[in-house]
């Protein structure tokens, strides 16, 4: 049986790139899942659940495919956030973030319609973050970068600047914890170097 097509049911362009940078092909199709629907205020099991959610809203477009889709929160001061809704909050959300410790989670659901299995995990990451100035906090805001993230940075980016250090998965505060990506498909019986693109193996 050739392994099954994998379709990321994400909009995130950190998770396409994540995907595409590690040779991984996959077809992109966001959810269009409401996250409003859901309101659980323990960090690991909402992520959990709305990664699933996301999954199955796409996986009856594409029969016989693998389904990955992911959500992203930053618990921290004993609140859960996602992204920021406009600058302002974005602001004080790193008024209120710096000099902390916060954790990013990260949920993983992996439908497999060939097997009729689904996997479904989180993925936490420890993030300090730096005792950033007021200008600082405007200058990076007004950069936009923080807006379409959850957490209010990108590690990766500008926001990479800001974090003093961070314990556990770097590629799950992105958004797509890759090592647990491995061990997941791992668990569905594939190996994850089989959706290396043909180009990258030539
Ligand atoms: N580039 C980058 N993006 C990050 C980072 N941390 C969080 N993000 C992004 C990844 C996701 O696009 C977003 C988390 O929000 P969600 O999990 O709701 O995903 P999003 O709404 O973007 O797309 P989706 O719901 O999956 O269609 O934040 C980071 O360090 N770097």
């Amino acid at each position: 049986m050739p392994n099954p097509k994998l379709v990321l049911a994400s909009a995130s362009p950190a998770r396409r790139r994540l995907l595409q940078i590690a040779g991984i092909e996959a077809v992109v199709c966001p959810s269009d899942f409401d996250e409003s629907q859901v309101n659980i205020d323990n960090a690991a099991e909402l992520v959990k659940t709305l990664a699933q959610r996301k999954a199955e809203t796409v996986a009856p477009q594409f029969a016989d495919a693998l389904l990955l889709g992911c959500d992203s929160v930053l618990a921290i001061a004993g609140e859960i956030h996602g992204k920021p809704a406009d600058a302002e909050e974005a602001i004080a959300r790193w008024q209120m973030m710096r000099g902390k410790v916060g954790d990013l989670y990260t949920g993983h659901a992996l439908i497999d319609q060939q097997q009729g299995k689904t996997l479904v995990r989180s993925q936490v990451t420890r993030v300090y973050f730096a005792n950033v100035s007021d200008r600082q906090i405007e200058a990076y805001v007004a950069s936009s970068e923080p807006l379409k993230c959850a957490g209010c940075f990108a590690l990766e980016g500008k926001g990479g600047l800001f974090v003093e250090k961070i314990e556990g998965c770097h590629s799950n505060v992105i958004g797509l914890s890759m090592p647990l990506l491995r061990q997941m498909l791992g668990e569905l019986g594939y190996d994850v170097t089989d959706f290396w693109q043909i180009s990258e193996i030539k």
